[in-house]
């Protein structure tokens, strides 16, 4: 057999091992849509961890974190600007220790979302020891804050609040920024909101859309993303929200967008990063986000989700 890349002869999946570990953040706080807290489990019931075996690499299991249920919260009056934002201030600080302890052990983590808001965490834990950038695949900018926010859900909020955007009440720590602004892409964007476009065009995060796609092809795209995200830090941070794929090939998500990213396309999106990754070890954490079962086909988006992973982890055809 020839390939026109021979690395990929000798190496078809990763030399180096390393290890994934699991991270169960059945957080729906965030979203208006119940059912994305079941992301998790189905995730895992698509074999998220064989996949990633297929891919080199070895697999571990932390469970899921605890999220008070529904009944459980504080309710919001409905004028509220941030929806259950104490509760997931909670849960996602706690994750941001899971991620943070993972990393220190050497191995990837990997939290299985639970809507976008499990961001918060992910990306704070990752950025205790480091700099890192951070790598949002999504069809929406999740740049809301509380003042800009249309819905007062929280999933639309993660980006501006790493980035220290905004006011959140009682998060100290988004005061100051978790990620330069400068390091963070967002990739596949179709739909911003009105406040959210002005803040993101005078800010200095990158937002690359579907027009960029469409016009320069997936893989152009991802590599300047690469470069502008990974510019003068220690590692990067990957968020892949399954809305970022079209819905035909991923119906299952509480807030689709029709136009999205083929499934082709998404791999190859990933194989870049994993082919950077390769050469620099520069992935240090990821988080899958927003897979919603009772919404879904068949467990299809949470299969496409678990596919995805191992394309980032490195797995290859040939
Ligand atoms: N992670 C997501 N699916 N976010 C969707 C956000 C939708 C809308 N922009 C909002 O702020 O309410
Ligand atoms: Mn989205
Ligand atoms: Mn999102």
């Amino acid at each position: 057999m020839t390939t026109p890349t021979d690395a990929r002869i000798d190496h078809p999946n990763r030399s180096t091992t390393r290890t994934v570990r699991l991270l169960g953040a059945p957080l729906d706080l965030g979203a208006d849509r119940r059912g994305v807290d079941i992301g998790p489990r189905a995730i895992r019931y698509a074999d998220i961890a064989g996949e990633l075996e297929t891919a080199g690499v070895a697999c571990t299991d932390s469970g899921d974190l605890r999220v008070p249920r529904l009944e459980q919260c504080n309710v919001p009056d409905t004028e509220d600007d941030a929806k259950y934002l104490d509760e997931i201030a909670d849960v996602t600080a706690e994750l941001a220790d899971e991620v943070a302890d993972t990393i220190a052990d050497g191995d990837v983590p990997i939290a299985l979302g639970g809507d976008h808001a499990t961001a918060m965490g992910t990306i704070r834990g990752a950025a205790r020891a480091a700099d890192i950038g951070v790598l949002w695949f999504d069809a929406h900018g999740d740049y809301n804050t509380p003042d800009t926010s249309p819905s007062g859900n929280v999933h639309g909020m993660p980006l501006a609040a790493v980035t220290g955007t905004g006011e959140f009440d009682g998060l100290d720590w988004t005061t100051t920024p978790t990620v330069a602004p400068s390091n963070t892409v967002i990739v596949g964007a179709r739909r911003l909101d009105n406040a959210e476009r002005t803040a993101l065009k005078e800010s200095d995060v990158t937002v690359f859309t579907m027009h960029d796609i469409d016009e320069r092809g997936i893989t152009a795209v991802v590599e300047d993303a690469l470069d502008i995200a990974t510019d003068g830090v220690d590692g990067v941070h990957v968020s892949l929200d399954l809305d970022w794929l079209d819905p035909t090939v991923a119906p299952g998500v509480g807030t689709p967008v029709r136009g999205g990213v083929e499934y082709r396309e998404a791999h190859a999106a990933l194989e870049c990063v994993a082919d950077r990754d390769r050469d620099a070890e520069l992935l240090r954490s990821v988080d899958i986000v927003e897979v919603n079962p009772i919404l879904d086909r068949n467990n299809r988006t949470a299969e496409v989700a678990a596919e995805l992973a191992a394309s980032l982890l490195g797995k290859r055809i040939a």
